[in-house]
């Protein structure tokens, strides 16, 4: 036997060569100061200082061993570690897997004496709560947990997760033994979800969780304030508990067609509350895969805009209605007339555009003030409408006129009773207050379809010129628009506008016939003819221009050009020293 031996250190696993007569002082591993023989030592060798195959043999073992603790610590995720506290304060790491770099940023070799650098890399606002955790764990041998932030020197901050057990050594010194790990993922994630649990709890609007068979598994605050539904009312429910009756199935199963081919739905839906009312809801309806791509939930987030749509409504009765009598105004006139029309021409049937203009209004007025006359036409209004079929509309287009559109007449001459009606309860006196109100109503009316294709506004103007005549011939009735007549005074009112183009632009001529003295061969005279160079046409006769302009003021400037026409020609000629007499 040697006088010393060669101890392994059961926390460091190094060698302490410790002399024979040193072993009663019970040393401390040169290494990390653990006892030698403290606590069951892993494995005490004797050997002596010359057997070198021993020693050998020993260091060979301790170091297959120190590769497979390394081994095990590299596939453990996160650092392995031995941290001791010393009584004076300082302390250190005795052991430190490889992954402390990855932790810490500092290599194991570089914490073994000192672990400053180690609690210089946590983040300045976490690093003395850590110290403290450490502290207390040391004071109450309770087991070590903290999460705290490293901050590397590019900047760079992760999240970390520790846990370690400590132990009481003799020397005083406390030794934990544990584990760090980056948790930087978790914690992110932890916060997303957080972030997103707040973004459901305080939305404005409503949001509703449905499992992948539409039972409803979660909804948030604004839900209950929107729809007065309690959570607890509607887990397990379906979200049909808000369906309004304003839908029928068919639309229902068009949003879930929707879902199902696009995973999305969004629009504008009425939905009912607890306390049975109405609102109008913009809804967003997500499908929520899961990880393989299967509908795992549905997510409906919607807000309450039934104010808005309020609010709208009003503004659409603003813009398409008359506010004293509630009737359609000119705009929605023109789109129901536009229509009718459409709708007449589709069934085969015909159309009445009846133009009502009020006969010795404005004596109301002036007899008995302006808000009798308002009485008097929401009166006569009322009236009109009772006269009208369900589908006919009675329009107000502003003072006393008003547009009555009578639809899907099979023959014109059905109109005739209601036009007869009108015109009846338009005379009948009204008492207002005081006041007995007389009026009388001119009617103007045209048909559709015509012998011509016509649009809506020709027909009203149409309809208001037959008015006129109405008033015209009498008031106090009704007068039919005549197509034929005015189709002719149509057809001379362009002829006459083209004989007015032709001689701005030139497009007359004379031609001279000459008058020859059949004894002599002398020539008299010629005779000046008029023709028309027409554009489209060719030469036109006097025949087919003449008789429009027959007793028109055209005819005098058409006279006119073709007397000077004749006399700049004859002026010609005279100057070429031909001499011919002047006859008009
Ligand atoms: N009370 C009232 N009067 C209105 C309103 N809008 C226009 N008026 C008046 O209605 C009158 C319409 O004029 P006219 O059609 O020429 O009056 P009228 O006496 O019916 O004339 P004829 O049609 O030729 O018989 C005018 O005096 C306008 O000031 C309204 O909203 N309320």
């Amino acid at each position: 036997m040697s006088d010393s031996l060669h101890i392994v250190c059961p926390h460091c696993q190094s060698i302490n060569r410790v002399p024979a007569n040193k072993l009663a002082e019970q040393p401390n591993c040169g290494r990390c100061q653990y006892p030698l023989f403290a606590g069951e030592p892993i494995e005490l060798t004797t050997a002596t200082v010359e057997d070198i195959t021993d020693l050998k043999r020993v260091e060979q073992a301790l170091n297959s061993m120190r590769l497979q603790r390394e081994e095990l610590a590299s596939h453990v995720p996160g650092m392995l570690y031995q941290y001791r506290l010393r009584p004076d304060g300082s302390s250190h790491f005795p052991y430190a897997s490889a992954k402390m770099r990855e932790i810490y940023g500092v290599a194991p070799e570089d914490v073994v004496e000192d672990a400053t650098p180690a609690f210089a890399a946590l983040h300045p606002e976490d690093r003395d709560r850590v110290h403290e955790t450490i502290q207390a764990s040391g004071r109450s041998l309770a087991l070590w947990h903290d999460e705290y932030r490293v901050q590397f020197p590019d900047g760079r901050v992760i999240w970390v997760e520790g846990e370690s057990s400590p132990e009481a050594m003799p020397d005083g010194s406390i030794l934990w033994h544990g584990y760090i790990h980056d948790v930087t993922s978790r914690r992110r994630s932890a916060e997303e979800l957080r972030l997103a649990a707040k973004v459901f709890a305080h939305a404005g609007e409503g949001i509703l969780v449905t499992d992948a068979q539409a039972h409803i598994v979660n909804v948030n605050r604004a839900f209950t304030v929107i729809t007065g539904y309690a959570r607890e009312e509607v887990l397990g429910q379906t979200p049909r508990l808000l369906q309004s009756d304003r839908y029928d199935d068919e639309f229902y199963q068009t949003v879930w067609q929707a879902l199902l081919e696009h995973d999305y739905w969004h629009g504008e839906l009425w939905c009912r509350r607890k306390n049975g009312s109405q609102f109008a809801a913009l809804l967003t309806i997500s499908a929520v895969p899961d990880i393989q791509g299967h509908i795992e939930h549905y997510a409906a987030m919607f807000s309450d805009i039934t104010a808005r749509k309020e609010n709208q409504q009003q503004l659409e009765r603003v813009a398409h209605y008359d506010l004293l009598t509630g009737l359609p105004n000119r705009l929605l006139l023109g789109d129901r007339l536009k229509q009718a029309i459409r709708q007449t021409r589709r069934r085969g049937m015909h159309l009445a555009v009846v133009f009502i203009d009020l006969d010795g209004f404005k004596k109301v007025n002036d007899q008995h003030g302006h808000a009798v006359g308002d009485k008097l036409l929401s009166v006569l209004s009322r009236r009109m409408t009772q006269v009208l079929r369900e589908g006919d509309t009675l329009a107000r287009l502003g003072g006393d006129e008003f547009v009555a559109v009578l639809v899907d007449l099979p023959d014109i001459s059905i109109s005739v009773p209601i036009l007869d009606r009108l015109i009846e309860v338009a005379a009948q006196p009204v008492p207002i207050g005081d006041a007995l109100c007389e009026v009388s109503a001119s009617i103007g009316v045209s048909y559709y379809p015509q012998v011509e294709d016509i649009d809506a506004d020709q027909l009203l103007r149409q309809a208001d010129q037959a008015m006129y005549f109405a008033k015209q011939a009498g008031k106090n009735r009704y007068h039919v628009f005549d197509t034929e007549k005015d189709r002719t005074l149509r057809t001379r009112r362009e002829g006459l506008d083209s004989i007015e183009n032709a001689l701005a632009n030139g497009q007359f001529l004379l031609y001279f016939q000459p008058k020859v003295n059949m004894r002599t061969g002398e020539v008299l005279g010629a005779e000046a003819l008029i023709r028309w160079q027409h554009p489209a046409r060719g030469l036109l006769s006097p025949a087919s221009f003449l008789p429009l302009i027959e007793n028109h003021p055209l005819g005098i400037d058409v006279g006119k050009w073709t007397i000077e026409a004749a006399l700049t020609q004859i002026e010609i000629w005279r100057k070429a020293g031909a001499y011919m007499s002047r006859s008009a």
